[in-house]
């Protein structure tokens, strides 16, 4: 295995952005990766792995490396040693790794992982707060599941395809997946692969969406004809697999606070063939109230801590604060309140996230059912799915229905 010049710079350059300058690790990949056209699959893929590798252990390497924020390009240098002495690289002659303490690195990094801290690379308050919640045994496999590679996942479209006519067709393209049986419009990709630059994914047959989040639209039930309200639609991974499940009968209403969000919904469900779908910006109280008891069904697929899916954004680690987790909490416990009352009397409601903790599941869930607003639903299911149990993301659904 040999490193090559100008993919570790482009590494060090990306962790340094990231880090310092607090940017999104995604977008900083995918900056990463436009930067030179010559590059084949394993430079691309080296470039993007190893940005995640350092983000993901961040902690861990940084202990070893004896460094501390914020780093400067030395230290990135050194961290970045770290990681290729522990995946087992023979360092080239280059000035940045003269003096490469090469065993002391091996050494530093059998005696720190006897902490999980530093063993799962994790601030202390957020390892904290999941003994506090899930327990120490839990706790420990759950963060161990969240630190490994997550698997892309894809939704067949089911308005354009089949889900054995996209095996087939990506087959072709020498893009192996697997077929999960209890995740029926799922397909799982074998080997990691750009999907997005396939003609497939141009036309509409596939979205890109982890399993677990693909058990919110059926747990829902919706039907063609109904009328569905997606509270939190975002940029619609949701709403996408609601107007599939309903065939592009009926109506459905998504609303999310942010325009830019709703604006890569639309180009999402027009490549999608989605036709029933209605777009509103939440302004105000106004927005909901003109849909009170107006829907069959509502999704509130709430804004979290994220806790569910650090495998998918390991840079969540270091760029969440507890502050924000109060502060989240108190929008679940109001959206439920506030969007509950668009439900008809006798339709049902989705409550989801993508957090493992319960205080912002089944506790929120408690709390709802316990106030004036939760006195008219009945609770008729939840299910709490942990990754290191499903081997997918974390994530809480509950379904009520209102009497
Ligand atoms: C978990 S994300 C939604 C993901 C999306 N449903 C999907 O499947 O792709 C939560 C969304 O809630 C939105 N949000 C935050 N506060 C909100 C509020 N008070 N009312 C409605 N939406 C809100 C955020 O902008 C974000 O898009």
């Amino acid at each position: 295995m040999r490193l090559h010049r100008n993919l570790v710079f482009t590494v060090i350059d990306s962790i340094l952005a990231i880090f310092n300058e607090g940017e999104y690790a995604d977008k900083v990949v995918a900056r990463a990766l436009k930067k030179d056209k010559r590059w084949g699959s394993s430079d691309r893929k080296f470039v993007a792995e190893t940005i995640y590798e350092i983000v993901r252990w961040k902690r861990l390497y940084a202990e070893i490396a004896e460094v501390k924020e914020p780093y400067n390009r030395d230290d990135a240098w050194r961290i970045f040693a770290v990681w290729a002495v522990l995946r087992g690289y023979n360092l080239p002659d280059w000035k940045y790794f003269e003096n490469t303490p090469v065993r002391r690195i091996k050494g530093r990094f059998d005696e720190l992982t006897k902490t999980r801290k530093f063993k799962e690379s994790i601030p202390d308050w957020m390892d904290e707060l999941g003994v506090k919640e899930l327990g120490e045994e839990l706790w420990t496999k759950e963060l161990a599941a969240q630190n490994q590679q997550a698997s892309v996942i894809l939704r067949v479209n089911t308005l354009k395809t089949t889900r054995d006519k996209l095996f087939s067709i990506l087959m072709d393209l020498d893009i192996e997946t697997i077929k999960p049986k209890e995740y029926p419009d799922a397909l799982i990709l074998k080997e990691r692969a750009n999907v997005f630059l396939t003609d497939a994914f141009k036309e509409g047959l596939f979205e890109v969406q982890d399993a677990s989040s693909q058990l919110v639209a059926p747990l829902l039930g919706v039907k063609p004809g109904m009328r569905v309200v997606d509270t939190c639609a975002g940029a619609g991974g949701k709403t996408l697999h609601i107007a599939s499940l309903m065939e592009n009968k009926g109506q459905i209403i998504a609303m999310d606070i942010y325009e830019s969000k709703q604006k890569q919904l639309k180009i999402r469900a027009k490549r999608n063939g989605a036709f029933n779908i209605e777009y509103r910006i939440i302004e105000g109280t106004k927005t909901i109230k003109k849909l009170h008891e107006k829907a069959d069904r509502v999704l509130i697929d709430a804004p979290c801590s994220g806790l569910g899916v650090l495998k998918r954004n390991p840079d969540s680690k270091w760029k969440l604060k507890p502050a924000f987790v109060e502060e989240i909490k108190e929008v679940q416990r109001q959206v439920l309140r506030d969007y509950s009352k668009i439900v008809k009397p006798g339709g049902k409601l989705v409550y989801a996230t993508c957090s493992i903790l319960p205080s912002e599941n089944e506790k929120q869930i408690q709390h709802f059912l316990a106030s004036e607003a939760g006195k008219d639903f009945t609770f008729v299911e939840d299910h709490k799915i942990l990754a290191h149990e499903s081997g997918f993301d974390g994530f809480y659904m509950a379904l009520l229905e209102r009497k």
